[in-house]
């Protein structure tokens, strides 16, 4: 069935603590209404670039609005009104659920999705809101040179990109925030079980029952598992696959099939949220553009 809801929203435009800066001395009261125009225009910019194409404009016309708007802005006083300051985090609209735009210092987000699961039969319950990120300066550094050139539909239409992206050395974070309030430890590990496993048997045959438990055994009893928690999986240098919970170290593995079998649940195949992965490719694809 075809959805028709809007995959996010865009807050925050401009980071707080740049304009309480401004606002902390009457002389720059001036500077301040300054800063405020700027902002409403750069969120007017980004509200357009985001309905026009959320994930791959949002930058570039931030950027514009700000040289526009003020086009001395990295020389005045508060310093520079870059685009790390205020990139925006994105709010999965259907949970409420708000994204950092960067985690582990510089992943960035890539897309924003929505894990939904049916049980029994009955209903679909809404499990958790995901969001993935990755270093944007590795997936130049590692992707840039093969595929720079291709324009971002044929980048999108590229087979071969995918699976570079699947399988090379690339630094890459899951994070799952949970919004179903009924979950237990037991109840996420045999989740995943049931869907890494089948990736597992897929992509490293059925002899691999010893490293999905090695996986799943981190999930342990103690472990609560209340609304708001947030798993983050990241794929780290070597194809080792790290989990946290809550920021808490849940353990490692190395295994480049394992990483990548958590991979194709979200940009895979058969991802748990196409338009998701969609709005990912087209985010990395356009990474490769400049
Ligand atoms: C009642 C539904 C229980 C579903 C729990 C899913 C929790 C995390 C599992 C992550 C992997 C997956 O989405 O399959």
């Amino acid at each position: 069935m075809v959805s028709l809801r809007f995959p996010f929203l865009f807050s925050q435009p401009i980071r707080p603590s740049v304009i309480s800066y401004a606002t902390t001395s009457r002389s720059f009261s001036a500077a301040t209404v300054v800063v405020c125009t700027v902002a409403a225009g750069a969120a007017a910019f980004s509200g357009v670039a985001a309905i026009q194409n959320p994930t791959n404009t949002r930058d570039s016309f931030l950027q514009t609005a700000l040289n526009f708007l003020l086009p001395n802005h990295s020389s005045l006083p508060w310093g520079s009104l870059s685009l790390a300051d205020a990139s925006p985090a994105l709010v999965e609209s259907k949970t409420g659920v708000s994204f950092p735009s960067v985690v582990s210092e510089s992943r960035r987000l890539l897309g924003i999705g929505l894990r939904r699961k049916s049980v029994l039969g009955l209903k679909n319950i809404d499990v958790y809101a995901f969001g993935v990120y990755a270093d944007d300066d590795q997936v130049k550094n590692v992707l840039g040179e093969k595929y720079g050139k291709l324009s971002i539909s044929e980048l999108k239409e590229n087979k071969e990109f995918k699976e570079d992206l699947m399988e090379l050395d690339i630094f890459i974070t899951v994070r799952l925030q949970i919004v179903y309030s009924r979950l237990s430890i037991r109840s996420v590990r045999s989740a995943f079980e049931e869907s890494v496993g089948s990736r597992l048997q897929k992509f490293g045959g059925p002899d691999n029952k010893e490293l999905l438990q090695r996986f799943t055994s981190q999930f342990k009893d103690e472990y609560k598992i209340p609304r708001g928690s947030v798993i983050e999986l990241s794929r780290e240098k070597g194809h080792v696959l790290r989990t946290t919970i809550d920021g808490k170290e849940a353990g490692s593995v190395q295994s480049k099939v394992l990483c990548r079998s958590i991979l194709d649940l979200y940009i895979g195949e058969d991802p748990f949220d196409r338009q998701a992965k969609e709005n990912i490719e087209s985010k990395l694809a356009s990474l490769l553009q400049n």
